[in-house]
């Protein structure tokens, strides 16, 4: 029986930022890429994030990524699942199109998103407590897509009616009530299911968010969950789209709905968020990381691969040991960068890369 976990063996990355052609060949448990400031330690684990989101979690355009010169890029990553199984994973850009691979063939992005797990925690991770809604909705939509497997089309069916109704809305002249109805229904009947799906995620998170904030908190006392489905409880969507379609035309575009959905996090000992110190509101979303972790380990048995980007600057030395000597219990593979080793690693086995002006390479 192989452990549960996934992990990396080897990541290749083309024209991504400053990493022109980079090779990096990975082992399991803790591996740092440390260097100096710009030297593109953050653009690596950029890569692996890419592989299970096809999107970066750094906020700006995505033609950023691309190495400022270059026609293309690309990240090719081998995969060991927990059964042994080594799957080739490959994400290109060329021009403005996007192409997935698995084992050599074309596959869409989200069968690529669907078959690898890499969470990451980095300096923007405190957006998830303290920025806008959409950012936690990203975090949740991403666990329950790799949860439960009607998500995907009820969601995609879901944008589709909103732009069509968006657009009726925004229309020159007035659209006739008839050509809002059958979008409407397809709201009202895909927000069911998104909205049902999503509160069994979080129902299903709620332990694990429980055992996060104990370890990493224990001061903030119990914690609590709230979620808000982004229309009244009271009525059904599509009443309410009906009857609020006067409010939406003068607004230009709908105003309530699945994406509107937002949850929040809820401490005994700071009722509202801007009790949170800045810390706190960072090791809070560290917290939803490693929870949303577990829950994937739960539900697929294997672990994600955990990025710590800038570890050292972002906790405390003793919750960076208690973090990583956690990740190192359950054997999963954890990738960290910094200036320095941090000195919670210097003390297990911990492979290290020196990151350079794009270069890098093997230091033990
Ligand atoms: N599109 C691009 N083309 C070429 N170089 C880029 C592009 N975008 C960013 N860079 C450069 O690539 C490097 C990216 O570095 P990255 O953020 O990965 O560094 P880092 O080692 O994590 O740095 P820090 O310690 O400062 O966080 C920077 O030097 C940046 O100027």
């Amino acid at each position: 029986m192989g452990r549960l976990l996934m992990w990396l063996e080897s990541l290749r990355i083309r024209g991504l930022r400053c990493l022109g052609d980079a090779v990096i060949p990975l082992q399991l448990g803790v591996t740092v890429f440390a260097g100096a400031n710009g030297a593109g330690k953050t653009s690596i684990l950029e890569a692996a994030f890419l592989l299970s989101h096809a999107r970066s979690f750094r906020s700006g355009a995505k033609d950023a990524l691309l190495e400022r010169g270059a026609e293309a890029l690309s990240v090719f990553a081998e995969l060991r699942h927990a059964d042994g199984c080594v799957r080739r994973l490959g994400l290109g850009r060329q021009g403005a199109r996007w192409e997935a691979r698995i084992d050599g063939e074309a596959v869409s992005l989200s069968e690529l998103v669907g078959e690898c797990a890499v969470v990451c925690f980095e300096p923007g991770s405190h957006a998830l407590i303290a920025g806008g809604a959409e950012e936690r909705r990203r975090y949740l939509d991403w666990g329950v897509f790799h949860v439960e497997h009607e998500f995907m089309s009820a969601w995609r069916r879901y944008q589709r009616a909103l732009k069509q109704r968006n657009s009726l809305l925004r229309a020159a002249s007035a659209a006739p009530e008839a050509l809002f109805l059958p979008w409407e229904a397809e709201l009202d009947a895909t927000a069911a299911v998104i909205d049902r799906l999503r509160t069994l995620y979080l129902e299903a998170l709620r332990p694990h968010i429980e055992q996060a904030m104990a370890g990493l908190l224990p001061e903030l006392g119990s914690v609590e969950m709230k979620y808000r489905r982004g229309w009244s409880e009271e009525s059904a969507l599509g009443d309410l789209l009906a009857s609020q379609r006067g409010r939406d035309l003068a607004r230009g575009h709908t105003t309530m709905g699945s994406h509107r959905a937002d949850w929040s996090i809820v401490f005994e000992h700071a009722p509202q968020r801007e009790h949170l110190s800045r810390g706190q509101e960072k090791l809070t979303a560290l917290g939803c990381v490693l929870a949303q972790a577990a829950l994937y380990a739960e539900r697929r048995g294997e672990w994600p691969v955990v990025c710590l980007d800038d570890l050292a600057s972002e906790l405390d030395k003793a919750h960076q040991a208690a973090v990583v000597n956690q990740l190192r219990s359950v054997g999963a593979q954890v990738l960290v960068t910094g200036t320095e080793v941090p000195e919670a690693l210097q003390c297990g086995p911990t492979q290290v890369f020196h990151v350079e002006q794009g270069r890098i390479s093997p230091l033990l």
